[in-house]
């Protein structure tokens, strides 16, 4: 498991780090909280290897579900060698993306489809995968984005939300390439994050209270190998049959199940 320096102890050094940098910003004093999937508990201090051995407060953390090894080592190399075949782009702190989606103005609200091409190739087995699983049996997604994270341009994504006019209740992520760890903060909760272990080739699902009152993020130091995220994100209510645009969802709908897509990147500009 990489390790950023503030597992298992009571403050956390990566924001103290960052604040050393810019001295204006006030101390990060927050004490960790390392969520366990095998309990659904998080624990005050702990770190994400300490099962069955847990000791600290606890705190209850709705709203995660990880699936270990959801995919194996075989699958994840093949899903990179899919990867890798298409262009990259270059995205905020240090990450490079690929795109398969709407192109979407989230301020003025406004969506555009004439870019998008479909889920690729590769996800049809991965979305039959997750359709099995009881929490994703009515998951449909209408965009995947593939990140990827490297040390050696310190790559990291700040804490936020995720937008919620248009995607919906659950975010899900299956993590290649290496461990690390989604640190989930609340100005609700001014004294703890709760640090969310994201393992090679395990899924995530995020919904719930961890979607809607916790943001999240992953530290700098949190990367200490090559790691792919490929997040897949499904409509809100909105879009969703019986919603007011329903007709705009089911035509994104239609575009991404068609499996047939390549990254937004990889298209030619006129
Ligand atoms: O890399 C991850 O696991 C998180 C990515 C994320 O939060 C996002 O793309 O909105
Ligand atoms: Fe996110």
């Amino acid at each position: 498991m990489s390790h950023c320096g503030c597992k298992g102890i009571r403050t956390c050094l990566v924001c103290e780090k960052e604040e050393r940098q810019n001295e204006t910003e006030t101390k990060c004093s927050r004490k960790i909280h390392s969520f366990c999937d095998l309990c659904n508990m998080a624990y005050e201090g702990g770190t994400a290897d300490d099962h069955p051995n847990h000791h600290g407060n606890t705190l209850e953390f709705p709203g995660i579900f990880i699936r270990r090894d959801f995919i194996s080592s075989e699958e994840e190399s093949d899903i990179l060698e899919h990867i890798y075949k298409s262009p990259f782009v270059e995205s905020q702190s240090g990450r490079r993306k690929q795109d398969y989606g709407p192109k979407v103005n989230f301020k003025r609200k406004k969506i555009k489809s004439d870019v998008f091409t479909g889920l690729p190739d590769f996800s049809r087995v991965l979305y039959d995968r997750m359709k099995s699983t009881d929490i994703l049996k009515d998951f449909e997604p209408v965009e995947q984005c593939n990140l990827e994270y490297l040390p050696e341009r310190g790559s990291s994504i700040d804490p936020h939300f995720d937008d919620f006019w248009l995607w919906g209740e659950r975010l899900v992520t299956l993590n290649l390439g290496s461990d690390t760890i989604l640190c989930m903060t609340s100005s609700d909760y001014p004294d703890i994050s709760v640090h969310i272990p994201l393992f090679r080739n395990s899924l995530i699902v995020v919904y719930g209270p961890a979607r809607h009152a916790w943001m999240h993020g992953i530290h700098r130091c949190d990367i200490t190998e090559k790691r792919l995220a490929i997040t897949y994100r499904e409509l809100s209510a909105e879009f969703q049959p019986g919603g007011e645009k329903e007709q705009v969802g089911q035509n994104l709908l239609d575009i991404a199940l068609t499996f047939d897509g390549v990254s937004v990147g990889s298209l030619k500009v006129s």
